[in-house]
C-alpha cells in the first residue's frame, strides 16, 4: 500500500508514526516544504518570555526519526497538485525546482495551516511579520532585539501571548484587536476584563475595538493606521487568525466554507481514500454536536494517530472535541473548555452561565487564592457545554475535568456531587468544581421557583 502524507508538524508527525505502527510493510512518503518536523510554536511565545532557554527544545521529532521507523521522508518538497481521480501528487523538489508525479493509494491531508494576511495597504512591509513556524519564531528571536515598539495585531491565544512575552522583556507593546475584547473567543468578560487589567498594569496599551487599515513605512519605523488611530511602532506581528491550507484539494472534497476538509468519524475526506487531520480540518466540536474550524496542537495529534488507525478499515471513531485550551498571563492560569456564554449565544443554543469566584482551599491554611470561574449550561437539559476558571494558582487540570464532563455530555448535577478528593491543601470538602456547579444548580432552581 502507497501513502502520501502531504505536510509533516503535528497531525503528520502523528499520522506517520500510527501508520507504520499499523501497517509496518506500507510505503509512506511524506512531502514537507520546510526543513524541520515537529515544531512546537507554542514554545515561540515562551523562548520570547525567556521562559524556554534553547528553542531547539521545542522539536519531539526529526526526519532521521521518522525515516528510521520506515518512512520515505521528502523535506524541502512542495505538492503542487493533487489529482484523486488518477490518485497522483504532483511535487516540487525546492532544492533544484525538479518536479515529479507519483502516485499513491492513499493520501493524507495533514497540510495544516496558514494565518490569515489581508489585503491591507502597506502589510507587505518587512517590519510585518507573522507568528507561525521554525522560520517565523527565528526572525521574532532576531528581530526583537532591535525592536523597541512592537504591536501586535489580533489578541487571540498568539497575540495574547506574545504581548505579554514582550511587556515583560522591556518592550513598548500594543496589542491591537478587532473585537471590544482580548480573547473574545475563549473567555467572557467577566475573565477577559481581569485580562485587560493585568495588561495595563503592565504597561501594554490596548488598542481594541479596533480594525487596522493600513501600514506605512517611515525614516523612524513603522505607522499603523486603524479605523481609530495611528501608532508609531518598529515591529508589527500579524495574529489574526488561521486559515486551512488546503486549496490543492478545493472542489475535490467536502470542505467546511472556509476550506476546512470535512472528516468521518474515521477521518475520511468525502473521498474514502483521502484523510485530513490537524489544522487542515474540521474537528467535531462536541457542545453543538457540530463541525468547527479550531486549530490547535491537541486536536492535530489526536486526529493523526486516528488517521493511522483507520487508514485501511474504519476501526477507530474520533471522540470529537471541546477544544480545551489555555495559557498563563504574567501570574495568573486562565484555562476555558467548550463553549462561552457569548459564543453558546451567538449559536442560538438555550444557555445560561454560572460565575463564581471563591478560594481554592480554607482559609484556615497558610495561604489560599480566588478562583474566578464560569459554568455554561443548558437550563432545561442541565448539560454542561462550557467552561472557564482563573487563578494565580495551578487550576488548569481544572479545565480537562470539565472537558470530560462535557465529552460525556454530565449535567450540572452530575457535576455538583461528582466524587472529587477533599484535603485542605488542595481544597474543601466540595471541591470548587462541585461548588461552581450547586451554584448553577441554586440558579436553575431560582428561575424555575421565580
Ligand atoms: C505561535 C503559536 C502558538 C500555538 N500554541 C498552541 C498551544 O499552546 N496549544 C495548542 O494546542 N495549539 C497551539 N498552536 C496551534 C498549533 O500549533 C496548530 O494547531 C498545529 O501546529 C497544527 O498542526 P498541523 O500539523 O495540523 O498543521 P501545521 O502545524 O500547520 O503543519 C502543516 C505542515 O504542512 C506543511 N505543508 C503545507 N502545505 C504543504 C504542501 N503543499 N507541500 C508540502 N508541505 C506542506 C507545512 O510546511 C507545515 O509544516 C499554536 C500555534 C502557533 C502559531
Ligand atoms: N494556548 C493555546 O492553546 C494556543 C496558543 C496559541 C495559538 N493557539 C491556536 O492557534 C490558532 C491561531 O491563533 P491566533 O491567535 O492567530 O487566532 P485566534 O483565533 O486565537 O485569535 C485571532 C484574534 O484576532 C482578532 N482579529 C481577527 N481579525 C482581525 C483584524 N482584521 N484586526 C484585528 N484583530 C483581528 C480576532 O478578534 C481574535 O481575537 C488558534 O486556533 C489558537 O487557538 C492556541
Amino acid at each position: 500500500m502507497k501513502v502520501t502524507v502531504v505536510g509533516c508538524t503535528h497531525a503528520g508527525t502523528f499520522a506517520i508514526k500510527q501508520i507504520l505502527a499499523e501497517h509496518p510493510d506500507a510505503e509512506v512518503t511524506v512531502y514537507e516544504r520546510n526543513d524541520v518536523i515537529s515544531f512546537l510554536s507554542c514554545g515561540i511565545a515562551l523562548y520570547l518570555g525567556g521562559k524556554v532557554a534553547d528553542p531547539q527544545g521545542l522539536f519531539y521529532s526529526s526526519p532521521e526519526e521518522l525515516q528510521k521507523l520506515g518512512a520515505n521522508v521528502q523535506m524541502n518538497h512542495n505538492v503542487l497538485a493533487i489529482d484523486p481521480d488518477q490518485k497522483t501528487v504532483t511535487v516540487e523538489d525546492l532544492t533544484n525546482h525538479a518536479q515529479t508525479t507519483e502516485s499513491y493509494d492513499k493520501l493524507v491531508m495533514t497540510s495544516g495551516s496558514w494565518p490569515i494576511v489581508p489585503k491591507i495597504p502597506g502589510i507587505d512591509s518587512d517590519r510585518v511579520k507573522l507568528c507561525k513556524n521554525w522560520a517565523h519564531a527565528q526572525a521574532l528571536i532576531e528581530d526583537a532585539k532591535e525592536a523597541k515598539r512592537i504591536t501586535v495585531i489580533g489578541a487571540g491565544y498568539i497575540g495574547a501571548e506574545l504581548a505579554e512575552a514582550y511587556s515583560t522583556t522591556g518592550h513598548d507593546v500594543t496589542l491591537i484587536d478587532a473585537m471590544a475584547r482580548v480573547m473574545p473567543k475563549y473567555f467572557d468578560a467577566d475573565f477577559t476584563d481581569v485580562i485587560e487589567q493585568d495588561y495595563r498594569d503592565h504597561g501594554v496599551q490596548l488598542a481594541l475595538g479596533e480594525t487596522v487599515e493600513s501600514f506605512t513605512d517611515s525614516a523612524t519605523g513603522l505607522t499603523i493606521k486603524t479605523d481609530k488611530n495611528s501608532y508609531e511602532t518598529d515591529l508589527a506581528i500579524l495574529c489574526i487568525g488561521f486559515r486551512p491550507n488546503t486549496d490543492l484539494l478545493k472542489g475535490k472534497v467536502d470542505m467546511a466554507p472556509n476550506g476546512a476538509i470535512i472528516t468521518d468519524d474515521y477521518m475520511r475526506s468525502s473521498n474514502p481514500d483521502i484523510f485530513a487531520a490537524g489544522d487542515s480540518a474540521a474537528v467535531h466540536y462536541n457542545p453543538t454536536h457540530q463541525n468547527a474550524y479550531i486549530p490547535l496542537a491537541t486536536n492535530a495529534v489526536r486526529q493523526g494517530i486516528l488517521v493511522g488507525k483507520n487508514l485501511v478499515k474504519p476501526t477507530v471513531k474520533y471522540m470529537g472535541t471541546q477544544s480545551s485550551s489555555g495559557l498563563a498571563l504574567y501570574d495568573r492560569t486562565i484555562v476555558s473548555t467548550g463553549l462561552t456564554l457569548a459564543a453558546a449565544k451567538q449559536q442560538g443554543l438555550n444557555a445560561e452561565q454560572v460565575i463564581v469566584e471563591d478560594n481554592y482551599r480554607p482559609e484556615f491554611m497558610p495561604s489560599t487564592e480566588p478562583v474566578l470561574m464560569s459554568l455554561v449550561f443548558d437550563p432545561d437539559t442541565h448539560r454542561i457545554l462550557g467552561g472557564a476558571l482563573m487563578s494565580k494558582y495551578d487550576v488548569s487540570q481544572s479545565a480537562n475535568t470539565l472537558s470530560v464532563c462535557i465529552q460525556n455530555e454530565n449535567t450540572i448535577d452530575d457535576l455538583a456531587m461528582v466524587d472529587m478528593l477533599f484535603q485542605p491543601n488542595f481544597d474543601r470538602p466540595f471541591n470548587y468544581l462541585n461548588i461552581l456547579a450547586q451554584a448553577a444548580q441554586a440558579k436553575v432552581a431560582q428561575s424555575v421557583n421565580a
